[in-house]
């Protein structure tokens, strides 16, 4: 057995633990703000009230008649307490199921008035239209003054960072009153593989960005793309979005169009060359089913990895896509990222702040240092980040 499997999987069972405060605390905070914003009828409470209940006292359920959740092993786990079975699979399976108390994926369409309609979408268009997002666009001016390997690095940086808050985060740092990961500045990087990715990159053909939240992580990720295009560093992007709403501020097609009108209707030009990379083909949107699966990118369905096998480089955004590919284990932090990764068909980069427990690709140094300033704080608050790469 090698180190990469022998870590014990992630679950919420320690009451203690960070993905315990996530299911007990997080979710049913979740459930109230989503309640409280949209007119949902008398259905949609009874089953918010179920799904309360069972998130927090019960156990998992077959969820009927959803043949595309029965695929991710929920016979498995039927039975079980949320907080036994791994955290990775129950946090998933709590957003499938507030879609489904929703009335999001609907039934015949004549009787389903809330099909489709993304619960999430009143948190992420208020993000766009606040403070973060304007002052997003208004550093672009600034950026205009620097060398292009000074655009790029900042841009790197600005998809990286915008990755610190995502929507659920925030919900619960608020509740802790402790505000100290939601600020605008940056943080420490544990870990930064920035000049191997550019040295990946130079004459590369197509980047495939998995992307994480919506909003003002993906303003900048568009924006680092549009860069990447335009100044010849790669001839094509592909951008991963979710098929549904997700882990609240996760990406969806109907968000990138929320963020390139965004760009557009603030008159930059980065918006206009978006909007036509969009039209022929430089960059495409793609919205694979398995971008919602509850397991890790290392059980990944054969077209997908031929889709990660064609590209030249693979980003990955945020925490949840780095918890997926590296295994949601508590790894030593020093086991290598490139051992954890070794399974993926082709260059591999993460961008990510650290909100979760898992860490791979640590320095000895740097652990040592990071536990003796924070104990295991560093792991989730948010004001860590990191960018591996493996080639
Ligand atoms: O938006 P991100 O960066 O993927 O973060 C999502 C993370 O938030 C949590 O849901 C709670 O912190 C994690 O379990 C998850 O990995």
């Amino acid at each position: 057995m090698s180190e990469t499997t022998d870590a014990p999987v992630i679950t919420g069972a320690d009451p203690a633990s960070f993905p315990h405060s996530v299911l007990a605390d997080r979710h049913p905070a979740l459930i109230r703000r989503v309640r409280d914003a949209f007119p949902y009828g008398p259905e949609q409470h009874r089953a918010l009230d179920a799904l309360l209940k069972s998130a927090v006292e019960g156990t998992v359920e077959a969820l009927d008649g959803d043949a595309w959740w029965d695929a991710w092993g929920v016979a498995e786990y039927v039975g079980r307490s949320w907080f036994e079975v791994p955290f990775l699979w129950s946090e998933s399976y709590f957003y499938r199921r507030l879609l489904h108390a929703v009335g999001y994926f609907g039934g015949p369409p004549w009787s389903a008035p809330w099909q489709g309609v993304d619960p999430f979408r009143p948190f992420k268009l208020a993000e766009l239209g606040g403070p973060e997002a304007r002052e997003e666009i208004a550093a672009l001016d600034r950026l205009a003054g620097l060398t292009e390997a000074e655009q790029r690095t900042a841009l790197l940086h600005g998809s990286l960072w915008g990755n610190r808050a995502d929507l659920g985060f925030r919900l619960q740092r608020a509740g802790d009153h402790d505000d100290d990961a939601d600020g605008a500045g940056a943080g420490e990087l544990v870990a930064d593989d920035g000049d191997v990715l550019w040295r990946l990159l130079p004459g590369a053909g197509t980047l495939l960005l998995v992307a994480d939240n919506a909003g003002c992580e993906l303003v900048p990720d568009l924006l680092l793309v549009d860069h990447l295009l335009r100044h010849g560093h790669v001839e094509r992007a592909v951008l991963h979005v979710k098929p549904y709403p997700y882990y609240v501020s996760d990406a969806t097609t109907a968000d990138v169009v929320d963020a390139v009108r965004h760009l557009a209707a603030a008159g930059t030009e980065h918006g206009r060359r978006l909007w036509s990379a969009l039209a022929d083909g430089r960059l495409a949107l793609r919205a694979h089913p398995f971008s919602c699966g509850p397991l890790p990118y290392a059980e990944m369905p054969d077209d997908l990895r031929a889709e990660f096998a064609a590209a030249d480089v693979t980003v990955m955004k945020g925490d949840l896509n780095y918890r997926r590919l590296v295994g949601d284990r508590m790894y030593p932090p020093t086991t290598p990222y490139r051992d954890t990764t070794a399974y993926f068909p082709g260059p591999v980069a993460a961008l990510r702040t650290l909100k979760s427990d898992v860490i791979t690709g640590l320095a000895p140094d740097t652990e040592a240092r990071l536990v003796a300033a924070e104990g295991q704080r560093w792991r989730t608050s948010g004001t860590h980040a990191l960018i591996q790469v493996r080639t």
